[in-house]
Parts: structure tokens; sequence; C-alpha cells
């Protein structure tokens, strides 16, 4: 299956190259779908492997085993193990379950921060996601350089301000096989902040709401699916697009994906940026919402989105 998204090539982000080209291609791809896919990441791909064999090794354990270390475990950090159903899209149970994961760090008492939970069962997962964690958020670190000059600005733009301190988010999930009957795997949304990096096993069932109608955005070998989230469409008042995705795991297989959130800072508020007029004339999103009306930080808009997808965990997170 092919897809009508483009591949960025990006690595002249992370070498040093000039990067006039590959700003360009952001550029054209965040306008159209806000979705593309990019190479030349230099992620190891023996990482990738050691990482999905673990999370596999895990997802076979019986459920009481996956249970210690379920979510509510991890409380305010927002960390661990989510059963099927137990997470909701658009206020509709999910067919999926997974593990959430975030930055290692010594909880400072905000929300979501604080130290992740792995299974001793397979103890080699741990230290193959902490180093993914590092190595994303480099390969995170040079889009955002590609995307700051596909808009004009310096390229240390985003790391001076926003992701000088990232908000780091990082999910495995488990979709089995599904029919058009049971539901989404993950239903109809946009991603909250800046861009996210998705790792699929190959087996398709990702679909993005592009100009065009629904599209597939297939794995393709040795890529990363890049898309943005909310907070750099707000910024960018909407010229760039935060754009509604799905997943139907329709492949009769156990699907594994691996998508990896690369956010503001907790405590950043994200104002228009001040070169960008308001582009999208007041046009409705998916949901209704209108992102340019939200004021506070980014922290205030996570915890707004958190008491929906997880409402039992509303009162451990928001206390
Ligand atoms: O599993 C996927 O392919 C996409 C997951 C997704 O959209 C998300 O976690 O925000
Ligand atoms: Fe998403």
């Amino acid at each position: 299956m092919g897809s009508e998204l483009p591949v960025i090539d990006v690595s002249p982000l992370l070498a040093g190259g000039s990067a006039a080209t590959v700003a360009r291609q952001i550029e054209a791809a965040c306008v159209d779908s806000g979705f593309f896919y990019i190479s030349g990441h230099g992620v190891p791909a023996d990482l990738i492997t050691r990482m999905d064999a673990g999370a596999r090794r895990f997802f076979e354990l019986p459920l009481d085993a996956k249970m210690k270390i379920s979510m509510a475990r991890g409380g305010r950090a927002w960390r661990g193990f989510f059963p099927v159903g137990g997470e909701l899209t658009s206020g509709r149970p999910d067919l999926k379950e997974g593990i959430y994961f975030g930055a290692e760090r010594e909880p400072d008492g905000r929300p979501l921060s604080g130290r992740n939970l792995f299974p001793d069962e397979v103890p080699e997962l741990g230290a193959s996601v902490l180093r993914y964690l590092d190595v994303m958020t480099e390969v995170a670190q040079a889009v955002m350089r590609g995307v700051a000059l596909s808009l004009g600005l310096d390229e240390d733009y985003f790391a001076e301000s926003y992701t000088a301190d990232p908000t780091i988010l990082f999910r495995i999930f488990h979709y089995p096989p599904a029919t058009a009957d049971d539901g989404w795997g993950v239903g109809e949304h946009t991603d909250y902040g800046l861009l996210t990096l998705l790792l699929q096993d190959d087996n398709a069932g990702l679909q993005v709401h592009s100009a065009r109608g629904w599209i597939d955005a297939p794995p393709i070998p040795g890529t990363f699916v890049c898309n943005i989230g909310d907070m750099l469409d707000k910024l960018t008042g909407g010229h760039y697009r935060s754009t509604p995705h799905r997943v139907r795991n329709a492949s009769g297989r156990e699907r594994l994906s691996f998508p990896f959130f690369f956010d503001p800072g907790w405590d950043s508020e994200v104002p228009p940026l001040p070169s960008r007029p308001r582009l999208d004339g007041g046009r409705a999103r998916w949901d209704g919402q209108d992102l340019r009306a939200f004021t506070g930080t980014y922290g205030d808009y996570l915890l707004s989105k958190v008491a929906k997808v997880f409402p039992q965990l509303r009162a451990d997170v928001l206390d």
C-alpha cells in the first residue's frame, strides 16, 4: 500500500548541512495535511528491534502481571499500563492497550512529572525505552529546527523557548485485530502539542483526514510518521494544520505503535507568533474547539485533555 504523504529526508537538520530544501518541504507538508514521513533520522535500527521485542513480550503477559504497573500506580505522573477499553478518545473507549512513559526525572510536584513504571518481567524494556527517549528527543529538536526555518524563524527559535525544557510523553500501544464493527483502535483526534513522531510496526491502521478525505498512512520501513499538534496550529494561526487522525487495525494481526510526543514546556504559554496573522478565518475545527481562544499554559491545555481521556485519573492528576 502506498501513501500520498511525502517522505522528507531530515538528515541535513541533524548533520548541520544546508537545510533550505528540507525547510521548504516541511512547510509544504504542514500547510497541506500536517503529516509527513521522515527518513535520514539516524535512529539505530537495533534499538527499535530491542524495544519492539520487549514490548511484545510485555503485552503477551497475563493481564494480572501487566496490571502490576497499572496507571493507578503512576498517579500524578501519568505513567503505566492501561488495559483494552481503558482509554477514551472523543468520549468512546479505544480498542487498544498500552503503556504510558515520560521523561525520567524525580517528581517536581507538577502533574505528569516523575519516574517511569517498568515491568520486572521484561527488564530489558526499561533500558531500551529510556535510550529511545534520548535519541528521539534529538530527532525532534532537529525536526523543530526545520519547522523554525520553514516559518522564517531562527533555527533555534523553539529550542530557546518552548522546547528548552520540553514536555515529553511516549506511549507504546498494542491494537488487537479489529473489524469495522468493533469500533476504533483510536478514535478521531488531533495531537495536543508541537510534534509527534510515530513508529509503526509493519501493520497498517493509521488514517489521516486530509483535505482530500481520509487517507492511509501505512508504515514505510526506516521512517517515522511525523505530524504536528494543536500548539503548532495555534502558534501559526492555522497556517500549519493539526489534522485529525484515527486508527483501525484491520490487518488481521497484532499491531504495535510507538508514538513519541514532543511538546512545549509545562509552564509555557503559546501565543500566536508575532509574524503570523490568523489565517484560518475562524474556520471551525473538527471538534468545534477554537484553539486560538485558549489562553493559559501548555500544562493547563494538557490537563484539560487528560481529564477527558482518562476520567478516572482526573482526581489523581488534577488535585
Ligand atoms: O497508533 C497510531 O498509529 C497512532 C496513535 C495516535 O494517533 C496517538 O497516540 O496520538
Ligand atoms: Fe494521535
